[in-house]
């Protein structure tokens, strides 16, 4: 895609660090974001959200901005992550579920037989306009500063529909993939339709990247990977390829399906902190950049700890292509936030060339 015809979003912040290190060029320094760096480890999150529901927060898009610009202003992050959930998409057509503090989504009615399919019908983008009006006051506010945006990939959005909540060994999923692999094949296909729709919306309203988070796929073998989940996280890759905006693709447990998943279409890996980033760089082979992973609960310990097991991550990062600087999942919730600002100052000033 050239210059004139990108979305407004990407072209102020095209010659940003972070998308300079997604495409695998040179950077002045390492960027650094995290997931989760919107929520309950930040006490101005907290305030703000007091006595409204996590899914009712996502529709307001004053608040979306509040929130979404929250981190960005606190921590100097080099980009910030929309804030919303990968359901939303979901109760945007129509099924009925609740995010339940505490909990995570729970879905009223599980979607398991041929029948419930009927209840996917495709998204457009007037059930997301609270998205679209919200991505607009963002990249208004956040100027050079990227603004990532995301959904959840077919897999793990189908784990949810199926089990009716979250789970901890997929046990109803599976029964249904292995079990009734036309079904489950529809079902994905479903997924990546309504998925592609919700991130072409975000593009178009400005992000300038986006992420697949399939957070759950981990529980999956290689084989039943790429034959039972690969191709519908390769149609959504597919179907916005021709943005041209840099496609994250990340899972947590996930080092036996690096290299499928970087297969599957995505630009940059992001890796837990399982496998050493210069080990993933091998699984994933040339050509792509690398996102993560520092462990989250390293932020629990002293400072010298997180500089030493910090140093470990940018020195296994060294020899890549590309390196964005993450955690290895999400931010956890009680987190203390200055060890979060302290992290990107120095990650920074590690590498500042
Ligand atoms: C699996 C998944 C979900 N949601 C998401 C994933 C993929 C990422 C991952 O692997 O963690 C993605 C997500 N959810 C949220 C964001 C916002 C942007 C950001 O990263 O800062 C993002 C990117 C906000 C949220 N989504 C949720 C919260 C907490 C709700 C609250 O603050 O009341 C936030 C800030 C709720 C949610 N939603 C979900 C869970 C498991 C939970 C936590 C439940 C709990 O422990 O209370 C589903």
């Amino acid at each position: 895609m050239s210059a004139n015809n990108r979305p407004p979003g990407h072209l102020k912040t095209y010659d940003s660090a972070f998308l300079k290190a997604c495409r695998r060029e040179p950077v002045p320094h390492t960027p650094v974001w995290f997931m989760r760096q919107a929520g309950r480890s930040l006490p101005e999150y907290l305030k703000v959200r007091e006595g409204i529901p996590m899914l009712e927060s996502c529709m307001r898009p004053e608040l979306v901005t509040e929130i979404t610009l929250q981190p960005v202003r606190r921590h100097k992050v080099d980009a910030a992550i929309f804030f919303s959930d990968i359901v939303v998409p979901l109760k945007a057509i129509g099924i009925d579920l609740d995010i339940k503090p505490g909990v995570g989504p729970v879905v009223a009615e599980p979607i398991r037989t041929r029948a419930d399919l009927a209840r996917l019908r495709d998204l457009t983008p007037d059930d997301v306009r609270y998205v679209t009006e919200a991505m607009g006051m963002l990249t208004d506010e956040l100027g050079p500063t990227p603004l990532i945006g995301f959904a959840g990939a077919p897999f793990t959005l189908a784990s949810y529909l199926v089990e009716g909540g979250p789970s901890r060994n997929h046990e109803n999923t599976k029964a249904l993939m292995y079990g009734d692999p036309q079904l489950w094949a529809d079902l994905l296909d479903r997924l990546a339709e309504i998925t592609s729709a919700f991130l072409k919306v975000q593009i178009e309203a400005g992000a300038s990247a986006v992420q697949l988070f399939d957070s759950w796929v981990g529980a999956l073998a290689p084989a039943d990977y790429r034959r039972s989940v690969m191709p519908a996280s390769e149609k959504v890759f597919e179907a916005v390829a021709s943005y041209g905006v840099p496609r994250i693709h990340f899972g947590v447990g996930t080092g036996e399906l690096l290299g499928l998943m970087g297969e599957a279409g995505a630009d940059v890996v992001g890796v837990d902190w399982r496998v050493p980033l210069d080990e993933a760089a091998r699984r994933v082979g040339p050509g792509k950049a690398l996102q993560g992973n520092l462990d989250p609960a390293v932020l629990f310990s002293s400072r010298e700890a997180v500089e030493s097991k910090t140093r470990e991550v940018l020195d296994a990062a060294a020899g890549l292509e590309g390196h964005v600087f993450n955690l290895g999942h999400g931010v956890l919730p009680t987190t203390d936030p200055d060890a979060l600002t302290r992290l990107v100052a120095y990650v920074h000033e590690q590498t500042a060339r």
